[in-house]
């Protein structure tokens, strides 16, 4: 655990050093000789026996950490206090905070934003419920809720471990899209609770981000809160990563000169990411599609218990295909892998038709590394930021929700998705598109704008919008 926080990464070490007996350099080296860069030196504090300096190290190899911890351990005069990893630093207390708009500064001040003033404005709502909408943060507040049952590559860690993952996402609604998200972590793996308990939270919510929540369970929640709710509902690793996915292989498919409806697809772990992104390519007009997961190539030879993938069976595959990742991938055009680390290897890859396009998008291990296989591929995306072609849902739900809001969706339909899906893949213009950029930078604030704007039109289009935004 603690090499996987630290190596590769900053730490800030809090070393004392005895006067007497220590000098500052002999720290430095060893920290050097261990494999750490020492790039800020802080004094803490200083008198006429000690000094206790945070220096801040860039770790050159792995398992740095360790060896500088041991290394300043064996020198005489200098204690190491304490070793701080800059992430964890960043999380001292959350990341996130509230804020109200407006000081309360007298009396005046007090009786209206809280009683007795503020019970004026409680009878309009009750009068006219609509009116939550504009007279309170229901216009622009998202539930990001998850049960920790899914939570990154990481597996079913529970709500308390799942909350920074929730508040870091939070952090991104309002960096890129000004909207307000609250993590909650529900303390229940239920179905029915979760569907409860989201119910009831949802009056000062104008939409539901579902998150990391395990598959088949995401299913069934999901559809239940679309049907139950009048706001948007969507469970982010399906839709949010199905329009990501779409609109990086819109940009690859023209690349390689393929139209979607010859190309032959494989999408290796058939849970909530792998579900959605067969069906949002069979909406945009894929014909051949295969999905494989721990027991092999879903067929409709076979019936599964996983009503999802009894229906996928159904609706793919139909050369009904038999076996392994093997033998799906033996002349595929596209590999995309929503299942574990490291599954895939050169050997596949060789057997797929010319000119292969892998989007290898597991976390936080992908499929297989790009290094392997650079030489013999048109197209690779992952999931990281790392390497080129990060496809990652935070292209899509800043942008998808900003939308929702201000057109006040009932729901993010069919038509929103694809409008989102083709607003991210035209930010790269035809001159720009290349293998290395078939999916802009989540930091290109074309995105976002791009997204709200078709996700607006398409839900006015469809008749789902209660209101029009004037812009
Ligand atoms: N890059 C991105 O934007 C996103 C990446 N992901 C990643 O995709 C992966 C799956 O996420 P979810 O669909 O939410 O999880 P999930 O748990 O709903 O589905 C994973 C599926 O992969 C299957 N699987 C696992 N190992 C396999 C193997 N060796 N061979 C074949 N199938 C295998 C599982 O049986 C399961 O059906 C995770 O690593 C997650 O971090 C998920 C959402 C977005
Ligand atoms: C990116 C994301 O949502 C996941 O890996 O679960
Ligand atoms: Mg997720």
């Amino acid at each position: 655990m603690k090499e996987r926080s630290m190596d590769g990464k900053t730490i800030i070490l809090r070393v004392e050093i005895d006067i007497q007996q220590a000098q500052f350099g002999k720290a430095a080296t060893a920290i050097e000789t261990a494999g750490g860069d020492i790039i800020a030196i802080d004094v803490i504090h200083t008198d006429k026996t000690k000094t206790i300096r945070d220096l801040t190290v860039k770790m050159t190899e792995a398992g740095a950490a360790d060896r500088i911890s041991s290394a300043l351990g064996t020198l005489p005069g200098i204690r190491l206090q304490h070793i701080s990893d800059r992430t964890f630093l960043l999380h001292l207390g959350g990341k996130i905070t509230v804020q109200p708009k407006t000081p309360i500064q007298n009396r005046d001040d007090l009786s209206r934003v809280y009683t007795p003033d503020v019970a004026r404005v409680c009878q309009a709502i009750e009068q006219d419920p609509s009116k939550a909408f504009t007279l309170t943060i229901k216009r622009n507040t998202v539930a990001v809720v998850s049960d920790g049952s899914a939570v990154l590559g990481l597996g079913n860690i529970g709500p308390y471990a799942a909350m920074p993952v929730m508040e870091g996402k939070a952090m991104l609604f309002k960096q890129f899209a000004d909207v307000d998200a609250f993590p909650i972590c529900l303390d229940t793996q239920d179905t029915e609770q979760i569907i409860q308990a989201v119910k009831q939270l949802a009056p000062g919510f104008g939409g539901i981000n579902l998150e990391d929540i395990s598959a088949p369970r995401c299913f069934e929640i999901e559809r239940r809160l679309r049907e139950e709710l009048d706001i948007p509902v969507f469970h982010d690793d399906q839709h949010g990563t199905a329009v990501v996915l779409f609109a990086a292989m819109l940009n690859a498919l023209k690349l390689t000169g393929r139209n979607i409806a010859g190309t032959r697809f494989v999408i290796c772990g058939i849970g909530a990411a792998g579900t959605a992104c067969t069906k949002m390519l069979l909406a945009g007009g894929a014909k051949h599609i295969i999905g494989v997961d721990r027991e092999g190539i879903l067929t409709a030879d076979r019936h599964y218990d996983n009503g999802m993938w009894q229906w996928y069976a159904e609706h793919t595959n139909a050369e009904k295909k038999a076996g392994h990742l093997a033998e799906a991938l033996a002349g595929a055009d596209v590999f995309i892998g929503v299942s574990a680390g490291g599954i895939l290897t050169r050997a596949h890859v060789e057997s797929m038709n010319a000119e292969p396009i892998v989007f290898a998008m597991a976390n936080p291990e992908p499929e297989i590394r790009p290094e392997l296989v650079e030489d013999i591929v048109a197209v690779f995306a992952t999931g990281r930021s790392d390497y080129p072609n990060q496809i990652n849902n935070v292209l899509c739900f800043p942008g998808i929700f900003r939308g929702a809001l201000d057109s006040r969706a009932t729901t993010v339909n069919e038509e929103m998705k694809l409008a989102a899906a083709e607003a991210i893949a035209s930010v790269i213009s035809d001159e720009e598109r290349s293998p290395m950029y078939i999916i802009p930078s989540v930091f290109n604030a074309k995105v976002v704008e791009e997204v709200r704007k078709r996700v607006i039109q398409a839900a006015i289009d469809s008749g789902v919008a209660r209101r029009h935004p004037r812009e």
